[in-house]
């Protein structure tokens, strides 16, 4: 017995051998789909450039484009120190951009350039990337806003919806002409009824505003603690929409892709979301994998407006009969 404890078992190097070419395929493989992914974003990039060389012949004015051609490093301002705002320029400031935010409290603006980390939101995060040259710039007065905002610039835009429209009408003056505004906010302006990518322009009086939506599935929170996340960009030129994947993919965590469907993009964001609630009012109540399947199914079914409301009536219904319990028996 004794004796056959100690001798190694049978085959003693060939699992250890096993594993350790097992990681190492998968180091490779890993590496290889890095390499492969940047082969594809930079084909994607360099055709998208040879179809605007070649619409030139067409008439139209491709040399507007030329001087932000894919280099690296761009410079990216984010507006609104929220949470995405905040996780916003993490990534970009990960995928190698000079990267400023803008908010309007002087005392968060400076706890993010002297600390690295934002006061208000995501406070667990520090900002500070390792090895990069440049940090997040933080920046908080309209003088300062207007200095950054250069032409071609890329503006990722973060503030809450309903403010989005007012707050381009507001400062129009300050945005360049042919700056990129790549907004995370979807849905409808409610004032108007409008789609953000109609009352953008109307907002901002111009029909030729380069304009980007960047969408999920994504939660800032998860972004920041660095799990795999995918985006989806979607612009009427696919020359914008490369142009944010290029930006904003990091080839770490975070991987954008391309739509040419900026309509789907805004109206699927927002729409989701009452799925996404109700889901969490389902998680919420202890309920399991039926219940959620149960929604989500009758929602693919074409009834998302009738089982949404319906289940989130029956789950509000069933959180307030909870909370009339809790009260009586606290009571
Ligand atoms: N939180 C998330 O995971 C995601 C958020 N989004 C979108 O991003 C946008 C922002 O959302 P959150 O960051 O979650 O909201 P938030 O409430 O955390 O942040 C909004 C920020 O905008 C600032 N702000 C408001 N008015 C301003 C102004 N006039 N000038 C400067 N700053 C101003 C507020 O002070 C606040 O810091 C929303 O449109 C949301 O739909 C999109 C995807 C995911
Ligand atoms: O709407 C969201 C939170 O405000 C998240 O939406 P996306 O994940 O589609 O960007």
């Amino acid at each position: 017995m004794a004796a056959s404890i100690s001798s190694p078992p049978r085959g003693g190097f060939l699992l250890p051998a096993m594993a350790a070419s097992f990681c190492a395929g998968i180091v490779a493989a890993t590496h290889l789909m890095r390499l492969r992914d940047r082969e594809r974003l930079r084909k994607a990039a360099s055709r998208t450039q040879k179809n605007l060389m070649r619409s030139s012949r067409f008439g139209i004015d491709v040399a507007k484009f030329i001087p932000y051609r894919f280099q690296k490093k761009q410079k990216v301002v984010v507006l609104g120190a929220g949470s995405f705002g905040t996780s916003m320029a993490f990534v970009s400031q990960t995928a190698g951009n000079e990267t400023i935010i803008y908010m309007r409290d002087p005392k968060q603006c400076e706890a993010i350039n002297r600390q690295g980390r934002n006061p208000k939101y995501l406070t667990d995060h520090s900002l500070r990337i390792e090895g990069a040259d440049n940090q997040i710039r933080g920046i908080c007065t309209l003088e300062d806003l207007e200095k950054e905002l250069t032409p071609g610039v890329v503006i990722i835009h973060a503030l809450p919806c309903q403010l989005t429209p007012p707050w381009f009408a507001e400062h129009k003056d300050i945005i360049p002409r042919d700056a990129l505004i790549c907004c995370t906010c979807k849905g409808l302006y409610l004032e108007t009824n409008q789609l953000m990518s109609h009352a953008i322009l109307d907002a901002l009086d111009r029909v030729d505003q380069p304009l980007a939506f960047l969408s999920g599935p994504s939660f800032a929170e998860e972004i920041m603690r660095g799990f795999p996340t995918t985006l989806v960009v979607a612009s009427d030129s696919s020359f914008h929409a490369v142009r944010v994947q290029q930006l904003m993919s990091n080839f770490r965590t975070v991987r954008v892709f391309v739509s040419d469907d900026p309509i789907g993009v805004q109206l699927g964001g927002a729409l989701k979301n009452p799925l996404a609630v109700g889901a969490g009012m389902i998680s919420g109540l202890g309920f399991g994998t039926n219940t959620l399947s149960a929604m989500v199914t009758r929602a693919s079914h074409g009834k998302c407006p009738r089982s949404c409301v319906s289940f989130l009536h029956s789950a509000a219904n069933s959180v307030f009969s909870l909370t009339r319990k809790i009260e009586t028996i606290q009571s």
